[in-house]
């Protein structure tokens, strides 16, 4: 257990202070509450003595005393130990995140996302709870008994005897129905995501489903899971409903007992009434620290089993770093020559993508990739930026391998933009921003014109501040990808990747997007994939991938020459264009 629990020791170590003056309140509180048997029994005995106004104010006050002691420590305590635990929770959580944001895109394949999700809330919850209220009741149930059992058996040895034989049982009790309840809760709580997750698609898949005529389907399907749910919830709350009444069957018993056989020393004269009452004052008092050594078990081990699962997320280091990255490079200008130096690549999970590819791009020249789909053009590019990891020495920019490069240098000297557009939830502006917090005014106007999308924004209601993504105005594809190239164009960088960029723009703004690149790309390196000729054509040298190999490297009039894969894309593309201008 000790072992399991060792990622949080320097959490701890940080916090310890918080945890010492947490305990200290606690050994307060216990000590005053400990007193307040002694005074109830000692008022209780000295009214055999003759009952005067007196006395009973002078009981009265101390316990009020007492009862203001152990109340101030009470909140001193709690307030401490949870407010560590809380603290530890914010650190927890900010290391996890900070953690997660290093991992290469490959990490998220891996892991769904809802799991990532759950390890970040779920666990991360019942690390809090191990580390709060599990640390603290079981200090308090473990102080108290300290304090409170010599005491009693002071008192009586038998009774105390008789008296503690039913709480473990309680205890027990509670730990297994809390384990059976976290259980239940939590399929719950699975089916409540799915039911989340369901009605979420439904949402935003709202055109298709209608367009389908699909909305029946989908209410009976809805109805179904939400019926699953319900009877879930119900046989939570039949066991919560078990647990009480037999826990109170446990406790009665108990106070059964204590009344039972203390009344019998005290007619038998072994103990006075006021010995009597303080014995049952503990062990009122005692009733509910006992109990919640059961729910601590819980806690612990939900706890610790949380522990180990955000402590894999945590060991994972990022499979691509700068371990190899050289401080001097970092300096350096970039000018922007790639080269592929007989590279091979295969994904994780599958064979061979990319095979023995030789390929070099002079610094500010364009390089356009065509070629079937699924024959590894993305995979390629991919490569430049380590959003995925070549073998050592298989890519190099400006002669040096890409890994001399830390990433933050390496990413900064090359503008991506990916297939698949993503837009945060912002402002068009914040979104063109992304990535260059000293961007201007005028510097996102200009890489929004250059895009060939400035003019489209400013028609809109609130211009560059109108707000895009789910929380306002949907883009058009063509939009969305035009914004993605201001995005990239915007950093200024000395190479340009547009991944199937130009694929949900007409021809026509196509050509205005490439004229604008072609100034603002002036001396800068730039690679183009894409699937038309049109988009290709202009490019210094287009390279034709097929089956992960080049098979055609050259101009535009050197691969119609040549008569293959290009010259029949060629053909077969403007066989179209004739078609629908006919
Ligand atoms: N993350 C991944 N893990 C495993 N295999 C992958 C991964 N990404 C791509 N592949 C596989 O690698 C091959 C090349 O894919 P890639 O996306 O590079 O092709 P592409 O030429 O860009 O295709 P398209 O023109 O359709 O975008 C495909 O067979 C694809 O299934």
């Amino acid at each position: 257990m000790f072992q399991r629990l060792s990622p949080l020791f320097p959490y701890l170590k940080r916090y310890w202070r918080n945890f010492a003056l947490g305990g200290l309140s606690l050994i307060l509180y216990n000590s005053a509450k400990a007193m307040v048997p002694l005074v109830v029994g000692s008022a209780i005995d000295d009214m055999r003595h003759g009952l005067s106004a007196a006395k009973v104010e002078h009981h009265a006050l101390l316990l009020l005393g007492i009862a203001t002691v152990s109340g101030i420590f009470l909140y001193l305590m709690r307030q401490i130990i949870i407010g560590a635990s809380r603290e530890i929770e914010y650190d927890l959580r900010n290391d996890l995140f900070a953690h997660l944001e290093l991992q290469p895109p490959s990490f998220f394949q891996q892991h769904r996302t809802g799991d990532i999700m759950a390890r970040s809330t779920n666990d991360l919850n019942a690390v809090r709870q191990l580390l709060g209220p599990a640390i603290m009741y079981s200090a308090n149930t473990i102080f108290f008994t300290a304090v409170a059992l010599p005491f009693m058996l002071r008192i009586s040895p038998w009774l105390t005897l008789c008296a503690f034989v039913p709480l473990p049982f309680a205890s027990v009790l509670v730990q297994y129905f809390g384990a059976r309840i976290h259980t239940r809760f939590e399929r719950i709580q699975a089916m409540f995501s799915d039911i989340s997750a369901q009605a979420e698609e439904n949402f935003s898949g709202a055109r298709l489903i209608r367009a389908f005529a699909q909305e029946e389907a989908q209410i009976a399907a809805f109805e179904e899971s939400n019926r699953e749910y319900i009877r879930r919830s119900l046989l939570l709350a039949r066991l919560m409903a078990m647990l009480w009444p037999t826990l109170e069957f446990f406790l009665g018993f108990s106070l059964m007992l204590t009344l039972f056989v203390g009344g019998r020393e005290v007619v038998l004269h072994h103990m006075s009434v006021g010995q009597f009452t303080t014995y049952n004052v503990y062990m009122v008092q005692l009733i509910w620290p006992m109990i919640a050594v059961g729910w601590v078990v819980n806690l612990v081990q939900r706890g610790a089993a949380s522990v180990v699962r955000i402590d894999q997320l945590m060991k994972q280091q990022p499979a691509i770093d700068d371990s190899e990255a050289k401080p001097e490079v970092a300096t350096e200008p970039v000018a922007g020559s790639i080269e592929f130096n007989n590279l091979s690549f295969a994904y994780t999970t599958g064979g061979e993508v990319l095979h023995n590819i030789s390929l070099e791009i002079p610094a500010g020249s364009s390089l356009a990739i065509v070629g079937p789909t699924g024959s590894g053009k993305s995979t390629l590019v991919s490569l430049i930026p380590r959003l995925q990891e070549a073998a050592p020495g298989m890519v190099l920019i400006d002669g040096r391998p890409i890994r001399e490069y830390s990433l933050a240098s390496l990413r900064h000297a090359i503008g991506f933009v990916p297939q698949e557009t993503f837009l945060f939830s912002t402002t068009i502006a914040d979104n063109i921003a992304f990535g260059v917090p000293e961007a201007t005014e005028t510097g996102i106007e200009a890489a929004a014109r250059t895009a060939h999308i400035g003019t489209e924004i400013l028609e809109f209601p609130q211009g560059f501040a109108t707000v895009v993504g789910e929380r306002g105005m949907t883009l058009s594809g063509g939009q969305k990808q035009r914004t993605a190239i201001a995005r990239a164009v915007l950093r200024d960088p000395r190479i340009l990747i547009l991944d199937d960029a130009l694929a949900s723009v007409d021809t026509y703004t196509e050509e205005q997007i490439l004229g604008g690149l072609r100034t603002a790309m002036q001396g800068r390196t730039t690679i183009l994939i894409a699937h038309r000729v049109s988009t290709a054509r202009n490019a210094d040298r287009i390279a034709v991938l097929v089956d992960g190999r080049i098979a055609e490297l050259g101009t535009h009039d050197e691969l119609l020459a040549r008569g293959g894969y290009y010259n029949d894309l060629y053909e077969k593309q403007s066989l179209e264009e004739e078609i629908l201008t006919a």
